[in-house]
């Protein structure tokens, strides 16, 4: 997933520029989706307000040459008090309608970041989990994250731009009706502070490119220092200084990259400042220098100095403003990177349903499996079957591919090699939403949602969060409802300690919450993947009974390390190196003598 955009070329970097700017149209028509109405209003008010400057310097002009013919002895025109009040009407309106612009521009903004995120969440639950293994895609994300909501000026510098265009075009026309020298001393002092300025966004985003690791390296340090699960070992350990000391140490090589770059930004672009400086005071000596010869009256005098101040002025932001969105454009380089990913595990259009009920069962056939960017096989030409009405329970030691199973039948992950087949056909022929819908799966980092015990629990079948008996009765299979039954708020009581209100469980109480998911729905294939570790013997012993129950004439999966439920299992299954070793249930693996039966004495052993 290496491409161009991670390899950001020093020695190119107009050619990057200007390739940036293909993200301009995608983000316009975001920023289009976002809030039609809005946008249109926008930019409906910035050209009335780009051409009311223009206005108020022609009627000043006028205004002036009345006092000056007043200066002169002569009288006033009928019409100067009209002009005086035109003159203050235009400013009110300006004032009015910049007013409406920040407004909508408020608007926008909000609308825009509450769509560009809901946007990234969706991607973000789209693509598979091959893609969270990719480091790259890690920074990737973390970029797009921050441009959800960093991106914002751009927005407003697009609205800027064009007022701006359109103020420099009026009074750059008239600047030209009145000698077009005037035009090209502004256009020549702007050009070099606009390169310069180009130059330095590009740097800027390159140098940002560089630091996304350690910054990303800095979010993890402050939040394991400053999170409730850390702050236990951070503290028994002695652990502070260290991290601080490390953080520190990154922050620091950041901070001083940040310098080198302003510094330098700082002389050459004051340099190039001065250029542009001294172009405008060209423009407005041969103004004076005119004005002296009687070319112009005072008040085109006037009109014209007004007219060089806000050409220049427009110009060099039309320019910076420009850099400036080109600049955000090149970090937008990675949100639209990330929208277009595309994730590696497809679920087929018009893909097969799950047939119900299932006759024949799940297959691995030869399966091998490497985890995306390594080269280990965690599975080696693994083969099992599991029918309808079995109950399997998977063992191994610590590492030897028993999740990786679970997480290629649930088609988290597709086989290297080898093929997965339901009722005789690859599992990839199958709609993957179908084939979820009817698995059910707790994993051992199953999530603890900082959410309400009846959120907790309706995550399994979000369909059913208002269906109070079945959360219950999901509740009551899993022993939920011995949990539940002591919180204050029941099943509205909020749980973890995030928010106000909350309250923590213990390991096991969260399992038998979490174990209620499973239940929740009525799936055909139900995967326990260590299910029990935080539960006390008796609950655990509990819990398998009423699994036995509850999966009568359905397919389990079951892992454990614990033997006294492994040995409930019909079928046990040994994995060891990625392969199967044994299988066969606890009798016949007892008399065989092998792995199981060595592993199960060890552990009855410890027990004695
Ligand atoms: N996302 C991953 N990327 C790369 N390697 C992985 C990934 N997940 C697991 N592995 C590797 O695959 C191997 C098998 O892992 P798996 O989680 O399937 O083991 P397990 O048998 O379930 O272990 P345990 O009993 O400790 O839960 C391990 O060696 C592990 O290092």
């Amino acid at each position: 997933m290496s491409d161009s955009s991670n390899h950001v070329k020093m020695e190119s970097p107009w050619l990057d520029r200007l390739r940036s700017l293909r993200n301009v149209p995608p983000v316009l028509r975001i920023l289009w989706d976002s809030g039609a109405v809005v946008v249109t209003w926008g930019i409906v008010l910035r050209i009335f307000v780009a051409v009311l400057p223009f206005g108020v310097a022609k009627v000043a002009q006028f205004i002036i040459n009345n006092i000056a013919q007043v200066l002169r002895g002569e009288p006033l025109g009928h019409n100067f008090w009209t002009l005086v009040a035109i003159e203050v009407g235009l400013n009110v309106l300006m004032g009015l309608l910049t007013r409406g612009i920040d407004y909508s521009d408020a608007l926008l903004a909000n609308r825009y970041t509450q769509h560009v995120s809901v946007r990234v969440m969706e991607q973000a639950a789209r693509l598979d989990l091959t893609t969270y293994e990719d480091p790259v895609f890690y920074d990737r994300l973390e970029r797009a994250r921050v441009q959800a909501t960093d991106r914002l000026g751009m927005i407003q510098q697009m609205g800027r731009l064009i007022q701006q265009v359109i103020t420099t075009l009026v009074f750059s026309a008239a600047l030209a009706w009145a000698s077009p020298w005037l035009v090209l001393l502004l256009a020549i002092g702007v050009l070099p502070s606009f390169l310069g300025e180009t130059h330095y966004a590009f740097l800027g985003y390159a140098k940002n490119f560089r630091q996304t690791p350690a910054k990303r390296q800095m979010d993890y340090l402050r939040q394991v220092a400053g999170s409730r699960e850390g702050a236990k070992e951070v503290k028994l350990f002695g652990l502070n200084k260290f991290f601080t000391g490390r953080f520190k140490s990154l922050a620091d090589q950041i901070y001083r990259e940040d310098v080198t770059l302003s510094r330098s930004k700082l002389i050459v672009g004051g340099l190039l400042g001065v250029i542009g400086t001294l172009g405008y005071y060209g423009a407005y000596i041969y103004v004076i220098w005119r004005t002296l010869h009687g070319a112009y009256d005072i008040g085109q005098f006037t009109f014209l100095t007004t007219a060089i101040q806000q050409a220049s002025s427009n110009l060099q932001q039309v320019f910076s403003t420009a850099s400036g969105i080109a600049d955000q454009a090149l970090f937008l380089t990675d949100l639209i990177a990330f929208f277009e990913m595309e994730p590696t595990v497809h679920s087929k259009p018009d893909g097969l349903r799950m047939p119900s009920p299932v006759s024949r069962g799940f297959e691995f056939r030869n399966v091998s499996f490497a985890y995306p960017g390594t080269e280990r096989r965690v599975l080696k030409d693994f083969n099992l079957t599991l029918a309808p009405g079995e109950r399997i329970a998977l063992i191994g030691e610590n590492g030897q591919g028993k999740t990786t199973v679970v997480k290629l039948i649930t088609r988290l992950y597709d086989p290297t090699e080898g093929q997965i087949l339901l009722e005789g056909v690859d599992l990839r022929e199958y709609s993957l939403e179908e084939l979820h819908s009817h698995i059910g799966v707790i994993f051992q980092d199953f999530v603890r949602f900082e959410m309400t015990a009846r959120e907790n629990i309706a995550v399994g079948q979000i369909e059913q969060m208002q269906n109070q008996t079945g959360i219950e009765v999901a509740a009551h299979k899993s022993l939920a409802d011995t949990v539940v039954d002591h919180l204050a708020g029941g099943y509205d009581q909020m749980l973890g300690r995030r928010f106000e209100g909350g309250v923590e469980l213990s390991g096991g109480e969260w399992q038998k919450i979490a174990l209620a998911r499973a239940y929740l729905r009525d799936a055909d294939l139900l995967i326990l993947d260590e299910p029990t570790a935080a539960l006390d013997a008796r609950s655990e012993l509990e819990v398998f009974e009423r699994f036995a129950e509850l999966t009568e004439g359905k397919m389990a999966l079951l892992i454990s390390h614990r033997f006294s439920t492994v040995k409930m299992a019909d079928r046990i299954v040994v994995l060891s190196g990625g392969r199967l070793i044994e299988e066969g249930n606890h009798q016949q693996l007892m008399s065989k003598g092998g792995v199981y039966a060595g592993m199960f004495e060890m552990q009855a052993a410890s027990y004695r």
